[in-house]
């Protein structure tokens, strides 16, 4: 269970609340307009901004003073964070070591993880030898390499076209059904959060609102997701 406890979060002048439980093992999606807080949240719940008030538990642990690295989450954004001097290995093995000296089981968690998505053969190859969505694949394995109960994603296929997104999503999916992980997904597209996320998680107007069915929201949504949806 990841707890939000009476959380404020604020970036200068903007502010942002958020009090609600998720169930371990919830796929979540975040959505809202652009400007609402999507990407303050999840900055907060992975300890990269400090809350103003409020605290954040996972399980029974409380996370709020806890560094980034400790805290028990994987990370994924946009731009995929990978570098470009580093192999598609290295930049997996950074998940584990960052200063990439692997013990012979890390390699070889490092070379499962690579075939579980899909590039056994492309280990040795640097991000530009790689196409957009084998660089996804390459992120993702960095992410499951790390095996941290709780994943953040912050529209992290946005670049790619619908056809590699959707397929993208599926592996998230299918890694998730593995691993029982929790998810949060920001996205912009409503049918990423139909296609992965039962949850949907709405910031809008100063709040993060606690997770609902994703279909009802977005099948009946209210005002403030109505005018964004168009
Ligand atoms: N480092 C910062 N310093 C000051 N204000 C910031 C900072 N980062 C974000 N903000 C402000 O906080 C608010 C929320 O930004 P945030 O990036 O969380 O929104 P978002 O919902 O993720 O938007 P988008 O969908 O456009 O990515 C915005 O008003 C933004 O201008």
């Amino acid at each position: 269970m990841l707890t939000l406890d009476a959380l404020t979060l604020t970036q200068d002048d903007f502010r942002l609340t958020a009090d609600f439980k998720i169930p371990t093992g919830t796929r979540a999606a975040v959505i809202g307009p652009s400007g609402a807080g999507k990407s303050t949240l999840l900055a907060a719940i992975a300890g990269f901004l400090t809350p103003e008030s409020g605290g954040i538990r996972w399980q029974s642990s409380d996370l709020t003073e806890t560094g980034p690295g400790n805290r028990p989450i994987a990370m994924l954004f946009q731009d995929n964070n990978l570098f470009p001097h580093l192999t598609a290995a290295q930049n997996v093995a950074l998940g584990l070591r960052p200063n990439l000296r692997l013990a012979r089981d890390e390699t070889k968690t490092v070379s499962a993880a690579l075939s579980r998505v899909g590039l056994a053969d492309h280990q040795s190859r640097k991000p530009a030898q790689l196409s957009g969505g084998q660089q996804s694949r390459v992120a993702l394995a960095r992410v499951l390499v790390q095996s941290r109960p709780l994943i953040l994603l912050d529209e992290p296929f946005a670049a790619l076209g619908p056809a590699l997104k959707a397929e993208m999503l599926d592996l998230v999916a299918e890694l998730l059904d593995e691993t029982n992980a929790t998810l949060l997904m920001v996205s912009h597209d409503p049918a990423d959060a139909r296609r992965i996320a039962d949850q949907t998680i709405l910031v809008a107007d100063g709040t993060a609102h606690p997770p609902t069915d994703t279909k009802a929201l977005l099948d009946t949504p209210p005002e403030a997701l109505k005018a964004y949806l168009g």
